[in-house]
């Protein structure tokens, strides 16, 4: 079986990037590029993953209007990327915008939603003037995600056996937030351990810091993968 861990290049240039995923293949993880890691060195760096046999998670989190949205997943497509996401919150009409977009294309990425960022607590998203908790946010989100046609969500570990109830069995839940239990939490506030995510329900379990800051990664991935064999 692949491993379900996605490791997150949270890098802030190519070299440090490549060390990590030069020690790396694809029967061993696959790879999430980031915000930093694409503003840093563009489509070229994704293409080059790719072309290393990675299936590689394109995650830009796209939010703007429909037409913008679906204009920049088909570019994203066209990278040869194996998931993409877009935040649920930009609404239904986005949503099914890229995903028809993508339905046109010869190579479909998997594409799925944010619900709720995993950095976010309750009076977080109440600032924001979202009422309720992140847990029931969370839930509507992932709902108007599968009803909108998407693959799957990104949550919390903390909120996956509460959408796996709601959710058909095939949704891909794709869970940040996780720490093995001697590990920082960093800025994640909605976290579990890689295990507990794993028998939550999640189907995938981001991991950076954890790994990346690690001061053998490589150790650092083949004890978090150890440990979900246990
Ligand atoms: O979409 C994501 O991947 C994501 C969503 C979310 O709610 N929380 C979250 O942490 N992420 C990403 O998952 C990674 C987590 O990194 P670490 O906190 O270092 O394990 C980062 O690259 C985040 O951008």
């Amino acid at each position: 079986m692949t491993s379900p861990v996605i490791v997150a290049l949270d890098f802030p240039n190519q070299a440090q990037a490549l060390a990590l995923v030069d020690q790396l293949d694809a029967s061993l993880c696959r790879l999430k590029v980031g915000k930093e890691l694409f503003t840093r060195l563009g489509p070229d760096f994704v293409e080059k993953l790719v072309g290393r046999g990675f299936d590689v998670f394109l995650d830009l989190k796209f939010h703007d209007i429909p037409n913008t949205v679906a204009a920049a997943c088909d570019a994203a497509a066209d990278l040869g990327v194996w998931m993409m996401n877009v935040h649920a919150s930009g609404g239904r009409k986005m949503m099914e915008a890229a995903r028809e977009r993508l339905a046109g294309k010869s190579h479909q990425p998997k594409l799925i939603a944010v619900t709720i960022l995993t950095s976010l607590g309750e009076s977080d998203i109440q600032e924001i003037g979202f009422s309720g908790t992140p847990g029931e946010n969370v839930l509507r989100l992932a709902a108007l995600a599968e009803s909108s046609g998407l693959d799957g969500v990104v949550c919390s570990p903390l909120e996956a056996a509460a959408i796996r109830e709601q959710a058909s069995k095939d949704f891909l839940l794709v869970t940040p937030g996780v720490r093995p239990a001697t590990a920082s939490l960093d800025d994640q506030k909605r976290v579990m351990t890689p295990a507990d995510a794993m028998a939550a329900g999640s189907n995938y379990l981001v991991i950076g810091r954890p790994v990346t800051a690690a001061e053998d990664p490589l150790q650092a991935l083949r004890d978090i993968t150890a440990s979900l064999k246990e």
